[in-house]
């Protein structure tokens, strides 16, 4: 393996590196929650020691710090939001309290409670807050609009969205389009339907430049055919 190519910053190449460390990162053949069949695959959850965790959350929390998104609460989406919300809200925290010591952090359940506190909401009440989402990745955007769903049935106010990957890639076609035809990605609909930033540490343009000095021919060629068939629009 070769030194990552040096077009990449150096905070995303360094995250790269540990997505490459967690394994969280894979060349293959899968099949997403949308049902496209997509040479690469992004695992958040594989960023399961006390580091990677550290190293994922610092760069969601220096995304967010180096924004001018004013907010409230941190919502994680069910299940991978979950620990990247909690742990951000402690990285943002470390990286300036002033300014952050106050956020707090927000999760749902996928099946609500029937005993106890019950319902579906953990964590700081959304009512009347600001708040940003925090999630692995968006593709077609059915997990994203379901969290805004939630937000804006809890009374809070959606105001940024921080995930790790963008894909870049255009929404399925809907019904009478032709899956050729070009079309906005999720993360451009949702910016323009909300009027929201959505920021994101890495883009599917930054993992492609990085397998170019790491990878495989093979996996750099299946990757740039992906991107040439689904990218966005926008
Ligand atoms: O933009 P989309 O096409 O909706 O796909 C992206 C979402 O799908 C996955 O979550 P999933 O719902 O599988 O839940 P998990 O967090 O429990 O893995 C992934 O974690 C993203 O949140
Ligand atoms: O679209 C998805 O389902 C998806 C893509 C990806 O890279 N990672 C993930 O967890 N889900």
């Amino acid at each position: 393996m070769s030194a990552p190519t040096p077009a990449l910053a150096p905070h995303k190449a360094a995250f790269l590196s540990s997505c490459v460390t967690a394994g969280a990162l894979k060349f293959g053949t899968f099949t997403l929650k949308s049902g496209r069949m997509s040479p690469y695959f992004f695992n958040a959850g594989l960023f399961h020691t006390a580091s990677l965790l550290d190293s994922l959350t610092a760069a969601y929390a220096a995304t967010l710090a180096s924004s001018a998104v004013d907010f409230d609460i941190l919502f994680g989406p069910a299940y991978k939001g979950i620990p990247l919300a909690a742990a951000t809200a402690i990285q943002l925290r470390v990286l300036d309290d002033a300014r952050f010591g106050g956020v707090s952090y927000s999760f749902n359940r996928k099946e609500a409670k029937d005993h106890g506190e019950g319902g579906s909401i953990v964590g700081a009440p959304l009512k009347g807050k600001r708040v940003v989402i925090i999630d692995d990745v968006i593709t077609a955007g059915t997990a994203i609009r379901e969290a805004i769903e939630i937000i804006k049935r809890e009374g809070g106010t959606l105001v940024g969205i921080v995930v790790a990957l963008d894909r870049l890639e255009k929404t399925p076609a809907k019904e009478g389009e032709q899956e050729e035809a070009p079309r906005e990605s999720a993360i451009g609909e949702v910016r323009r339907q909300y009027g929201i930033p959505v920021l994101s540490i890495l883009t599917l343009d930054d993992v492609v430049e990085f397998l170019k000095g790491m990878g495989t021919q093979e996996d750099v060629g299946r990757l740039q055919e992906y991107r040439a068939k689904y990218r966005a629009s926008d």
